[in-house]
């Protein structure tokens, strides 16, 4: 039986990685297998990928090219096969995450996304996506406490993130059955309870 594929999408500060291991936990305690990877990432070349995007300054193409190509990797030596082996799979970010930065926030045409998407495939579709809302003014402030340097997303300014959020919440009206957004806002507890509100169909 293949395994389900679950993705995790926000803002920078959102408060998404801090419920990834929550997920793993649960789908674990239904005495399934389940891995928990990122991107852009996951892999030895995928974190190499990870190190040059997030911190040379380069254009929007060459950035949805490194993503693609981290991502490429990624599907094929570790997502792919952990799902065909049965075993459930809970990635930080995926290619929504390249429609919300790319499209929404540094402007890369729609069509050269769409082209990209389809040069991936066949790619895993995830079962489920949770995307964790969540005001920029807020998710700043969340990133205040964070002792390591920024990396170049997280230094763009507030307005590179109001259009962030819109594209990502736009993808969410497309595919309300896959995307379900979760409202991030308020304390770690709220948005832990309305996670796993979400999150117990998906488990069921
Ligand atoms: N609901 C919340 N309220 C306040 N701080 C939060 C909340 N959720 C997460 N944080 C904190 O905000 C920071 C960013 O959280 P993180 O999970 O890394 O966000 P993301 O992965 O979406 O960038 C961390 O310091 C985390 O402890
Ligand atoms: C996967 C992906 C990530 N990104 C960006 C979003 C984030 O700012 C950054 C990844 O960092 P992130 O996942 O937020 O890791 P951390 O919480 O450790 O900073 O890369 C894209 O711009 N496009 C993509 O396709």
């Amino acid at each position: 039986m293949r395994g389900r594929f679950i993705t995790l999408e926000g803002i920078d500060g959102a408060g998404k990685s801090s419920h990834v291991q929550f997920i793993a936990d649960q789908v674990r305690e239904r005495g399934v297998h389940v891995i928990d990877t990122r991107e852009p990432g996951g892999t030895r070349v995928g974190e190499d990928v990870r190190k040059i995007v997030l911190h040379e300054p380069m254009g929007v193409r060459a950035e949805a090219y490194l993503m693609f190509g981290a991502r490429s990797e990624h599907v094929t030596k570790v997502i792919e096969p952990a799902l065909a082996a049965g075993e459930w799979v809970i990635c930080d970010r995926f290619i929504d995450s390249t429609y919300a930065y790319q499209c929404g926030g540094h402007g890369l045409p729609r069509a050269t996304f769409d082209a990209l998407v389809k040069a991936l495939e066949p790619a895993p579709v995830p079962d489920a996506t949770f995307l964790f809302d969540v005001d920029p003014a807020l998710a700043a402030e969340r990133q205040q406490g964070q002792q390591r340097t920024p990396d170049r997303f997280e230094r763009e300014k507030t307005d590179f993130f109001r259009r962030v959020r819109g594209a990502y919440l736009e993808r969410a009206r497309d595919e309300p059955a896959r995307i379900r957004v979760i409202d991030a806002s308020g304390s770690f507890e709220q948005v832990r309870a309305r996670l796993e509100a979400a999150l117990a169909p998906v488990l069921a």
